[in-house]
């Protein structure tokens, strides 16, 4: 008999398998249960292309907007961003043709426990700790000349020849993504006032993680999530929806809906961001919910540095008079604790500068 007669690919079987538990609402922490419905958001639009326009009014009103958001709550959309329309809506469709293969294909991918590459559900028990509604498929990307097709070689070694459009269609909007990243960090280092290229520089050879998100529809939506409530340990991760809404994000001390936008990306700031700009800008605190009638499902880049680069931020956001907010770091280092010590949550950076005072790690 062989695997795909024994792993039925039929993934309602496995949703419905999953749908019929009973979850229990009470692992639920507060902020975790849904009370009312949450209000969309106007969330700050950056018209990106504005600011590269060279307009020194457009250039400062786009910076002055993105630093007022990123002091509070930690997220923007971008929209004149430059991305090829066709790349991103060939990205979606590649996401569907990945999330429909039979589970048999989908697990020659299969992430190994500690890992953060991968395909991992949560309706085949790949995931550690409380199962989110969803299906998942994260892989590295790196900017670094010698890595040109670090995407592409990955989808053939682990899926086979077959994936080599879809790993080129991937391999493509990464680097999409990084150029994209490097603009931003401009934005950010004009809106925290340092040097123009002081962070474009430190993540140009960015070592990133690509992932592609799938929900499928919940019997019981109310009773769980797509994604628990996290900051992104990452530094800046930039987000594009399909046409189904399920994105929120914790602000003002109430849960909010980021209504899809086609032509917008979601940018937010991350743990290793937050630390690098000491504590000026805030990491995002956001969350995934599911729905009962239509699958979602979501490209996220979560940009990081090379990783030999330490996470300290430049001397003009120190007060030398006051004791720093978090000790230095390097990703990796970060990124393992999160795989082996304490899934990133809404705690992850002050329980990782504990870990790392108490393990005396330097950097
Ligand atoms: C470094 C990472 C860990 C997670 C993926 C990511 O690349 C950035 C976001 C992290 C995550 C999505 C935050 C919520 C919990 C998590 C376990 C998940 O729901 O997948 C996190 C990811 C992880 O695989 O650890
Ligand atoms: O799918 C989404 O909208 C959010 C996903 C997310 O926050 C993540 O993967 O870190
Ligand atoms: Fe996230």
């Amino acid at each position: 008999m062989d695997i795909d007669s024994i792993i039925t690919n039929d993934k309602s079987s496995m949703v419905d398998e999953k749908n019929s538990l009973i979850f229990d609402a009470s692992q639920m922490k507060h902020g975790e249960k849904d009370c009312a419905i949450p209000q969309e958001l106007p969330a700050p639009l950056i018209d990106l292309g504005g600011f590269f326009s060279g307009d020194p009014t457009t250039m400062q009103e786009a910076s002055r907007l993105v630093g007022e958001a990123c002091r509070s709550h930690g997220f923007f959309l971008v929209v004149n961003h430059g991305v090829d329309e066709n790349l991103i809506s060939s990205a979606h469709r590649n996401m569907d043709m990945f999330f429909n293969l039979p589970l048999s294909e989908k697990l020659k991918a299969e992430r190994k426990i500690g890992e953060h590459c991968g395909y991992a559900s949560s309706f085949t028990g790949t995931f550690l700790q409380k199962l989110p509604w969803k299906e998942t498929l994260s892989f590295q990307y790196s900017a670094k000349e010698h890595s040109s097709h670090i995407v592409e070689e990955y989808f053939q070694r682990t899926m086979g020849k077959s994936f080599n459009n879809l790993g080129k269609v991937y391999q493509e909007y990464c680097n999409s993504m990084s150029k994209l990243s490097l603009r931003i960090m401009e934005l950010l280092g004009m809106s925290l006032g340092v040097q123009k290229d002081n962070f474009k520089d430190f993540f140009k050879d960015n070592e990133s993680i690509m992932r592609i998100n799938y929900y499928p529809p919940c019997h019981n939506p109310e009773l769980t999530l797509g994604t628990w409530p996290h900051y992104d340990p990452t530094s800046l991760t930039i987000l594009h929806q399909d046409c189904v809404s399920g994105l929120q994000v914790f602000v003002d001390n109430e849960w909010h809906s980021i209504n899809p936008n086609y032509n917008a990306f979601v940018v937010n700031i991350g743990d290793t961001f937050m630390a690098l700009s000491n504590g000026i800008f805030k990491s995002c605190l956001h969350r995934a919910v599911v729905n009962n009638y239509i699958p979602r499902k979501s490209l996220v880049f979560f940009l990081c540095p090379d990783k030999d680069k330490v996470v300290r931020p430049p001397t003009e956001l120190v007060d030398f008079n006051k004791p720093r907010i978090y000790p230095d770091f390097t990703w990796p280092t970060l990124l393992e604790f999160t795989q082996k010590h304490h899934p990133a949550d809404t705690n992850t950076l002050q329980a990782f500068s504990n870990w790392l005072q108490h393990n005396n790690v330097q950097p």
